[in-house]
């Protein structure tokens, strides 16, 4: 076992995400089963008490990697000597909120912490934004860590990646670990692009053994696409377990590497890939080699993908043009 803990820093810790992910952090599921972790949590002062209630939990589990736990209500605190950050505190959309007003009221969240990243971070941090927009909000939270190489500041897309390998798997009555090289492009929202034309199952083109275009199209597309909405119909809030379950893997993947022979998909700051403009946090095919993320190069995009990416990255572009607006960039 190393003995110097990885500062892992989490912030909306008080929150159900937060609940649903620090236990696990905690028991080695991020970073491996050998790696102690310091955790730090970062809420607003009224989710303090929460805070100091869920870091109770965590010193009840007696977890032998956990190193200690700091609770704080101040970013540059928080993100002092962070080695991984998960920025899943945001303001969530409000009565009469426009999708702007939303922009903005996190436009002040996380340039403040992306500022606090670049004076305290350790030189290897890595950051996953979880809290939505979550493509946007790192794209400012990056724009504030000027010292920090912006490929180190990801938004999550794995949720995205696992509800499309569950549902393929479910419609082809496969288990999810024969389905492979799923890919999600462009934005972490209802117009997001999944896409099944690279995919396998079993070892076989994932489009011959669906065998029914119009199923990808008409309910696989919509059905991954607008998930989020659908768990917060059925369960009264939105996903947190998932979620969590999601940052997780993104986090384990990026510091470990993605298994050969698979890609996984990771909104990272665009190369200009595919036709993306450079800059964008969108999301691609990507693989983990030596704890950086590759895109994965070289795929044929027929026209139905290339028109689904294009309205996703068109969003994305549409958000970063409203929140230079708003001198956030
Ligand atoms: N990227 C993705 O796939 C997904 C993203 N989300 C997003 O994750 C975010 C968190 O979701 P939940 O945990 O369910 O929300 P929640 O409302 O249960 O918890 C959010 C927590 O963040 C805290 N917070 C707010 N502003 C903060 C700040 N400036 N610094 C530190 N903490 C702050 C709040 O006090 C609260 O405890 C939401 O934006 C949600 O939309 C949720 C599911 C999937
Ligand atoms: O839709 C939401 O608010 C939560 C979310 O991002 C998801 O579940 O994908």
């Amino acid at each position: 076992m190393s003995t110097t803990p990885v500062t892992v820093t989490v912030t909306g810790a008080a929150g159900q995400i937060g609940y649903a992910l620090l236990f696990r952090i905690a028991s080695g599921q991020l970073l491996g089963a050998d790696v102690p972790v310091k955790l730090n949590l970062l809420e607003i002062p009224q989710g303090m008490k929460a805070a100091e209630g869920t870091a109770m939990e965590l010193d009840d589990c007696a977890f032998p990697l956990l190193a200690g736990i700091d609770i704080h209500d101040d970013a540059a605190a928080a993100f002092d000597g962070v080695n991984v950050g998960l920025l899943v505190g945001a303001r969530p959309r409000g009565a009469g909120m426009e999708r702007g007003d939303l922009l903005a009221a996190n436009g002040g969240i996380f340039g403040p912490q992306g500022a606090a990243i670049n004076a305290g971070a350790a030189d290897d941090v890595r950051i996953l934004v979880v809290g939505n927009p979550a493509n946007t909000n790192a794209l400012i939270a990056s724009a504030h860590a000027p010292d920090v190489p912006a490929e180190r500041f990801n938004a999550m897309m794995r949720l995205d990646h696992n509800r499309a390998l569950a549902q393929l798997a479910a419609k082809t009555g496969s288990s999810v670990a024969e389905v492979k090289r799923v890919a999600i492009w462009g934005n972490h929202s209802a117009k997001q692009y999944p896409d099944i034309a690279h995919a396998t199952i079993a070892g076989r083109p994932a489009p011959e053994v669906v065998g029914d275009s119009a199923w990808v199209t008409d309910t696989f597309i919509p059905t991954v696409a607008k998930r989020g909405a659908a768990i917060i119909e059925a369960r009264g809030a939105s996903s947190a377990a998932s979620a969590a379950n999601a940052a997780i893997e993104h986090v384990h993947d990026w510091v470990n590497g993605t298994p050969e022979g698979d890609w996984t998909s990771v909104a990272m700051p665009s190369d200009g890939s595919y036709g993306v403009p450079e800059g964008l946090i969108s999301s691609f095919p990507a693989v983990s080699r030596d704890g950086r993320w590759e895109i994965v190069q070289g795929l044929d995009i027929a026209a139905d993908a290339r028109a689904g990416i294009d309205v996703s990255v068109a969003e994305l572009a549409e958000e970063r043009d409203a929140v230079k607006e708003f001198g956030l960039l």
